[in-house]
């Protein structure tokens, strides 16, 4: 189909897949930060730019409730994603953050906050390659203002900021195909409270299968089994670093954390991401870690459901302990916390317990995204070591 934007744009075009002559790495050069445009890129009238501080209560609740009324939404508009307030700040003040990168649009009469985008920074790296680059996420347009090919001026106007500091790369995931994915991955569900799930019509009673039945098969112990299982603390960011820096090795694309990145990322913040660790009985070495985090969804339009509880599986490495065992006690910590779905990618290591664990095949596909980087051929979702928010 054609896509008048995204033609235009350093990225892997779909007339180009089979052009295997077609050198690995960024598409364009950097342009010199004296010809970057230095002023922001024209709105229609009506709307004006502005620069977002999370850290101010009063925006931070102008973007959440931006967000919580018109971000993603399934295809059967079942669900849409409710970030949390929290979260927000949590995902958007990374260790070197730019302000300037959290981008919103208001109406120049109300004032009214009607789309959004951001970026972080982060050291990816692409097989041998470790390149800064923007992780773009949040892109929101107002429902009342979608198909005014507002979007494309949104993705201009953060990659002027992106490139102002001389980054020349980014990395994004979309639900929806674009030119080109660098892979394709599976949303898989594993059911806390299977009642719930059935009440809202995401699951459905199996054949020959009671209400009844159907709980006990998704019955989990009331704690963790496995010895020396316990909360992560401040004090394991250099053991967990360790192991994640060495895991992520295996995987083409990954980042490339540092001990201030899994402080940030993976130690436990309530409400937002929780992490576990295993610490050996006999030597007190931290020998796994697994995380998880949080995500509700909004339930659309039921009588007596209104929100979700999901968690996200995030960053996992077994060294020691099975990879099974260990997930199966983050679904235990998960259930305790009353959550409602562990949900879990197809990526990294994951196949390797998904079916297991009675997670099942979700029908939708998360796309991931370089921008201004072209790699040879698409990857294994089991290639992939990234997992955006
Ligand atoms: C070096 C630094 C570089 C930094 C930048 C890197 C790139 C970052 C890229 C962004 C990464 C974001 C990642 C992220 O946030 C995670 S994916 C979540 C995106 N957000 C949502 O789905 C929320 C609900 N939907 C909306 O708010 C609107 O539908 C949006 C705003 C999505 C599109 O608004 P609209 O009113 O429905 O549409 P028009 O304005 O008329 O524009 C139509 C054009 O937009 C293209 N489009 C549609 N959805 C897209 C999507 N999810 N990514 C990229 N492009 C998308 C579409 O293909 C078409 O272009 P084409 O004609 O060429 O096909
Ligand atoms: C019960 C299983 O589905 C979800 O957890 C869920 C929740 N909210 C969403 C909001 C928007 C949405 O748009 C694609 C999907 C969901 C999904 S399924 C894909 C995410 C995962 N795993």
């Amino acid at each position: 189909q054609r896509h008048k934007f995204w033609e235009t744009q350093p990225v892997g075009q779909f007339k180009d897949l089979r052009d295997t002559s077609l050198p690995e790495g960024p598409i364009e050069p950097p342009t010199p930060l004296s010809e970057v445009k230095q002023e922001p890129y024209n709105l229609p009238n009506l709307y004006e730019w502005v620069t977002c501080d999370m850290n101010s209560e009063e925006t931070c609740l102008e973007v959440y409730n931006l967000l919580s009324n018109n971000y993603v939404e399934d295809d059967e508009n079942m669900f849409r994603f409710n970030y949390s307030k929290e979260f927000l700040q949590w995902a958007l003040h990374p260790p070197g953050y730019f302000k300037t990168w959290h981008i919103g649009v208001r109406v120049k009469s109300s004032k009214k906050l009607v789309a959004f985008i951001t970026g972080i920074p982060a050291k990816i790296r692409v097989q041998n390659e470790i390149i800064t680059m923007a992780e773009v996420n949040f892109l929101c347009v107002h429902k009342k203002l979608r198909s005014k090919r507002l979007a494309p001026v949104m993705i201009k106007e953060v990659t002027r900021r992106v490139h102002l500091e001389n980054i020349w790369q980014a990395a994004y995931t979309a639900g929806v195909v674009l030119p080109t994915p660098i892979t394709s991955c599976q949303y898989w569900h594993r059911s806390l409270n299977p009642k719930k799930l059935i009440d809202v019509g995401f699951s459905r009673l199996g054949p020959r299968m009671t209400m009844s039945r159907t709980m006990k098969l998704y019955k989990l112990p009331d704690s963790p089994l496995t010895p020396g299982f316990r909360k992560m603390e401040l004090r394991d960011v250099p053991s967990v670093t360790r192991l994640l820096k060495t895991y992520l090795l295996e995987f083409v694309v990954a980042p490339d954390f540092d001990e201030m990145d899994v402080e940030h990322w993976i130690v436990p913040k309530e409400g937002v991401v929780d992490s576990f660790v295993v610490e050996s009985q006999e030597t007190h070495e931290v020998t796994d870690f697994c995380s998880f985090y949080s995500l509700p969804s909004s339930i659309l339009g039921h009588p007596n459901h209104s929100n979700l509880k999901a968690a996200y599986s995030y960053y996992n490495v077994a060294t020691k302990t099975p990879l099974i065992q260990l997930m199966n006690d983050a679904l235990i910590v998960a259930k305790q916390m009353d959550f409602d779905v562990f949900n879990a990618l197809d990526v990294m290591h994951n196949e390797g317990f998904l079916k297991e664990l009675k997670f099942g095949p979700g029908d939708g596909k998360l796309h991931y995204y370089l921008y201004n980087y072209r790699i040879k051929s698409m990857l294994r979702s089991s290639e992939l070591g990234l997992v955006l928010l």
